[in-house]
């Protein structure tokens, strides 16, 4: 069943047009959204959230119309934004208190019962009481899901929650986030291709304010069936090489470079076709270098 449709969205800033047309159909679980800088994820997930108006198109949330039923939507969702900034001097569990009046649980029994469940679903219970002015980057953005769950939302929308985490953080993150993916719809926009590899079934990718991919992982990845090749030539072509072709990564052996590259054609008489993973099928959509 999809909870969040999005057919024909359009929005401009003065001359940027920085969605073009937008058509998605969302679940319920983890969707991921995928795109380099400036593509227009968070103009995206603004709009859902009922932060920036739009030019058109039609959204509806769970059933709600986005332009008719603004407080209808808003009390079905919840945002984590890409900047979040808690106040440092109050302690975690008094932010949630805070973050939860203001949302309009004003009963003080029933805000409590929300922030204790809260604490122990994202981990921490043993740090509650310390002040968000000492909490690590994962830490800080494990409150920022928490003050997104305020209010019993059904739909999630997560900007690059894991940028600057480091990698056992953002393991921890990833094991929240899965963990809620079974009772929300949850938005995870990244540009981390492993954020959403492990977890999310499906993916839209966007680049230019367009929808160039959506669907499942899985299918992400054959997008670049047959264009994956990898090949060895000496270090002192490295320059050339990087011109020449969309390069997906490389390495250096001893005195040569093994490139790793997406093209129609092989980029070398002697170059290996490889089984494309969902970063090469990222890779080759972006590029549009499919098969
Ligand atoms: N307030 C604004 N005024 C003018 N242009 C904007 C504004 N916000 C975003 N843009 C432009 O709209 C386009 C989409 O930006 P957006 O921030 O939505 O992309 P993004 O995919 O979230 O990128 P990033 O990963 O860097 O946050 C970009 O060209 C950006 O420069």
């Amino acid at each position: 069943m999809n909870t969040v449709t999005i057919a024909g969205l359009h929005k401009t800033y003065r001359s940027t047009q920085a969605l073009t047309d937008i058509h998605l159909e969302i679940g319920t679980g983890l969707f991921g959204l995928l795109g380099p800088n400036g593509a227009g994820k968070t103009t995206l997930m603004k709009i859902l959230s009922t932060i920036l108006p739009y030019d058109d198109g039609e959204v509806t949330i769970y059933g709600a119309d986005l332009n008719k039923e603004g407080d209808k939507v808003r009390g079905l969702l919840g945002y984590l934004p890409q900047h979040f900034h808690a106040p440092q001097q109050f302690t975690g569990r008094e932010f949630l208190h805070y973050a939860g009046s203001l949302k309009g649980i004003a009963n003080r029994q029933e805000r409590s019962d929300q922030v204790e469940r809260l604490l122990e679903e994202v981990n921490l219970v043993p740090h509650a009481d310390k002040k968000i002015k000492s909490f690590s980057g994962g830490m800080a953005r494990r409150l920022g899901i928490a003050q997104a769950l305020l209010g019993n939302p059904k739909f999630i929308m997560l900007d690059e929650p894991t940028a600057g985490l480091d990698p056992s953080e953002r393991i921890r993150f990833r094991n929240v986030i899965e963990r809620l993916s079974k009772d929300y719809t949850i938005i995870l926009s990244t540009h981390i291709i492993s954020d959403i590899e492990s977890s999310c079934e499906r993916v839209a990718v966007l680049n230019n304010g367009q929808v160039l991919y959506q669907g499942t992982t899985g299918d992400l990845a054959q997008q670049a069936l047959h264009c994956i090749w990898e090949f060895q030539v000496p270090y002192a072509d490295y320059d050339r090489i990087e011109k020449e072709h969309v390069i997906i990564s490389s390495r250096r052996e001893m005195n040569d470079s093994i490139f790793r590259v997406v093209a129609r054609r092989p980029p070398s008489p002697h170059a290996a076709a490889m089984q494309p993973t969902m970063e090469d099928g990222y890779m080759a959509v972006i590029n549009g270098v499919t098969s």
